[in-house]
């Protein structure tokens, strides 16, 4: 495309197409005119021979037509045939509806061209950010327009979502990544140290002040300071931060002299501000001042598609070498809670790295809330069933809906998840495999 765009072939294009046409209705009307200026001249018949004329200027337009669309069309055609060699397997799934035209086939190579595009370009700006979900495809591209900003950043989003991550990942895409980052966990601070950590003190401000001591607006100066928990900050705090955050200027502790600080702030929290604004516990000039830009981090259980590729991740950064099995995979990807997010993610497959001998994490390596909320072996809830009162024991339906699951699982794991394969296996056809896949919500990307 863009050796079209560049050459002058492409730039007359707009121009050329629109004479050709006009230079056409012209020649016509030109030779329409001769035509029934002759046949008057001759006696003969305009009729006729206008009618003649037509048929071959008709034919000729035609001929001209189909090669005009067959040069301008024919670059389009060669990009999307490449492109749907290269584009990666998950996006060539045979089980999503084929087209039904050539524009819409085209359309659909665009659109999976753009996302492997985008896909691309934030994991090589944020490689520490493992993500490809589209929701956290449109964080990435928040964070890259804020980051070279010096834009106050608000950071919302659950306990162990990655807002660190973020927030560090804006600091290396700043202006200032060579200047200081400064982090102050709100929640570790004791309530007398308030001050001193935000603003230092002079020798001897307090006992115990045994020395000049600068506070973390003076050590962020020229750089970053990220406030990490700012919604446990003490409202006394909160008052005399927005002063800092105004008019960027303070005075040290037990000091006269007011320092002036050129700093950017980076707040981030897993409370609700705007709650705590109507509860009177955070005060609300702040939160206008620290919400200038808001990005939140979704929980994990928005963006379940971003779990193989983390645990890729932390598979890699195992201890030992390590690789996961397609149903533990599975059973991770069907834990509908996560409620400490990426870092439960992370802690899991930490600690069934430590438990694997084999090298390859199963599924008796993951804790039980996760195996328990996929499949159950039909045994476990037979065991103790009281016949009288059932309603809290599995049915038989359901008993052999999971065991259809499992068995769909294997398969697809045994023929790395090409269904044409695992349909043959199970001996039903490939319409029927594909209604079950959806029916049970598995993730056949995961066997490939
Ligand atoms: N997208 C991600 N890719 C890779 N690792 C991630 C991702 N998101 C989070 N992590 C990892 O998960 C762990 C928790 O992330 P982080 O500390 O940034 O979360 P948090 O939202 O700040 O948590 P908290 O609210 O408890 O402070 C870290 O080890 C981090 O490296």
């Amino acid at each position: 495309m863009k050796n079209i765009k560049n050459s002058t072939y492409h730039i007359s294009l707009y121009l050329i197409i629109p004479a050709i046409f006009a230079g056409f209705a012209v020649l016509s009307s030109i030779l329409s005119f001769r035509l029934t200026q002759y046949t008057l001249n001759h006696n003969l018949d305009p009729g006729i021979h206008i009618l003649w004329a037509s048929v071959i200027i008709s034919i000729i337009g035609l001929l001209f037509g189909f090669l005009i669309v067959w040069v301008i069309l024919k670059p389009i055609r060669d990009f999307v045939k490449n492109a749907e060699s290269v584009l990666p397997p998950e996006t060539q799934d045979s089980t999503i509806k084929k087209p039904e035209g050539q524009l819409e086939e085209w359309n659909n190579v665009f659109k999976r061209v753009t996302t492997v595009l985008s896909m691309v370009d934030a994991r090589q700006i944020f490689p520490e950010i493992i993500a490809e979900s589209e929701i956290m495809r449109g964080l990435l591209a928040q964070i890259n327009k804020v980051a070279p900003t010096d834009s106050t950043a608000l950071i919302t989003g659950e306990s162990g979502t990655g807002k660190e991550l973020v927030a560090t990942s804006i600091f290396k895409q700043s202006k200032r990544n060579d200047k200081p980052f400064i982090k102050l966990n709100c929640v570790a601070i004791a309530k007398e140290l308030w001050e001193s950590e935000l603003f230092g003190h002079e020798k001897g401000a307090f006992t115990g002040a045994v020395a000049q001591k600068p506070g973390k607006f003076e050590l962020a100066d020229k750089g970053t300071l990220f406030l990490d928990e700012i919604g446990d900050m003490p409202l006394e705090t909160q008052a005399k931060m927005l002063r800092v955050l105004q008019e960027r200027e303070f005075e040290r502790v037990g000091g006269t002299r007011t320092i002036k600080v050129d700093v950017r702030f980076i707040a981030a929290t897993n409370k609700n501000l705007e709650e705590m604004v109507s509860q009177g516990t955070f005060r609300e000039d702040l939160y206008f001042r620290l919400n200038v830009v808001n990005l939140n981090v979704p929980p994990l259980r928005e963006r379940k598609e971003d779990i193989p590729l983390l645990v890729q991740h932390f598979c890699k950064k195992a201890p030992k070498k390590i690789q996961i099995s397609p149903v533990a995979l599975q059973l991770l990807m069907e834990n509908s809670s996560w409620p400490g997010n990426i870092r439960e993610l992370q802690n899991t497959i930490e600690r069934a790295s430590v438990m694997c001998e084999s090298g390859v994490i199963e599924s008796e390596h993951l804790p039980d809330n996760i195996v328990g909320s996929g499949f159950i072996p039909p045994s476990l809830s037979f065991a103790e069933s009281d016949p009288e009162n059932n309603k809290n024991n599995f049915s038989l339906n359901e008993h052999l809906a999971m065991a259809e699951k499992n068995i769909i699982i294997e398969a697809l794991r045994k023929t790395s998840g090409v269904q044409s394969k695992a349909s043959i296996m199970l001996g039903i056809n490939q319409r029927s495999l594909w209604h079950r896949i959806k029916k049970y919500e598995i993730d056949t990307s995961v066997f490939k």
